[in-house]
């Protein structure tokens, strides 16, 4: 399967580009970078002082030529710009990148009417695991308990709450019947007034080089239930992402998440 890494010079493009570079059955066909990268030109294989043959490039026509499939972990305006351009050429697309809004998360999901599309906030197999378990334990907790979701990144990170947050609110949310838009609280400050058992918070902590940790907590009259994922490298993500580009290529149109391709829908 040829693939082409976007966001090649960034945090999670540099781990897919070497995740690729070892995965069976996966030929690294093609690099992008914006427009403004310092790497264009440069050979893709290059901070692991290797060779690939394949160049950073912005050209986008000319780089998803002959491909199979695109994963893209960038930012939303980026992913929107080449997803017209995969539907064009037939190619899928597994997309990482977190931030979209409505608007853009609806584009996502009609591209899937035209090629394959996976598209989750969190490719790692242990946080899509932890997702099955948050939707058991909302559907026992189900009454008596206050639910906050906790998440912590690198200072590097420009959205919030994470893409896995908001994600782990939405499944809370859904098993517990409700809809996390009318019930979602975004941080406190001041005269809050007391708690609203219905509501589910969010908090937000930036810092350091902290990969990603995230904690969903119901909390009732004398105990408190935490469950908790810890990231402790990228390459948990890049893997993901190459599983989900065989399922697309073994699949074809549709559009899909990290619990379709790992085989975790009821
Ligand atoms: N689903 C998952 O499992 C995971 C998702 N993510 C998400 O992936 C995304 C990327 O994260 P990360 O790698 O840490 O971010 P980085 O900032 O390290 O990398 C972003 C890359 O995207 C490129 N880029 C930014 N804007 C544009 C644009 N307009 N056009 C083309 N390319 C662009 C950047 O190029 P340049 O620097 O030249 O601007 C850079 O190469 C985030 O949304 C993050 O939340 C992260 C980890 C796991
Ligand atoms: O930006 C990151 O780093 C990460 N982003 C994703 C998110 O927003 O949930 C996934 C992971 O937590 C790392």
């Amino acid at each position: 399967m040829k693939l082409v890494i976007t966001g090649a010079s960034g945090r999670m493009g540099r781990m897919l580009i070497e995740t690729a570079l070892q995965t069976d059955g996966i030929i690294l066909h093609g690099a992008l970078d914006s427009a403004n990268s310092a790497f264009l030109g440069k050979d893709a294989g290059e901070f692991l002082g290797q060779t690939t043959g394949v160049l950073i490039s912005n050209d986008v026509e000319a780089t998803l030529m002959g491909a199979d499939c695109v994963i893209d972990f960038t930012r939303p305006e980026a992913t929107l710009a080449y997803l017209p351009i995969c539907i064009k050429h037939n190619i899928n697309c597994v997309i990482g990148t977190t931030g979209f809004d409505d608007a853009g998360k609806a584009e996502i999901h009609a591209a899937g009417a035209h090629i394959g599309v996976v598209f989750a906030p969190n490719m790692g197999v242990g946080v899509n695991a932890t997702l099955k378990i948050l939707e058991l334990a909302a559907k026992i907790l189900n009454s008596g308990y206050d639910i906050e979701i906790v998440e912590a990144h690198h200072r590097l990170k420009v959205d919030a709450p994470s893409g896995t947050a908001l994600k782990m609110g939405e499944v809370v949310a859904n098993a517990l019947g409700r809809d996390l838009k009318d019930c979602a609280i975004y941080g406190r400050e001041g005269v809050t007034g007391v708690r609203d058992d219905q509501t589910i918070g969010f908090s937000t902590i930036r810092g350091g080089d902290v990969i990603g940790d995230h904690t969903v907590m119901f909390m009732g009259q004398g105990e408190r239930v935490e469950i908790t994922h810890k990231s402790s490298s990228r390459i948990t993500y890049a893997t993901g992402a190459m599983r989900a580009a065989k399922f697309l290529n073994a699949h074809g149109a549709g559009y899909y998440d990290m619990q379709d391709v790992l085989g975790l829908k009821d």
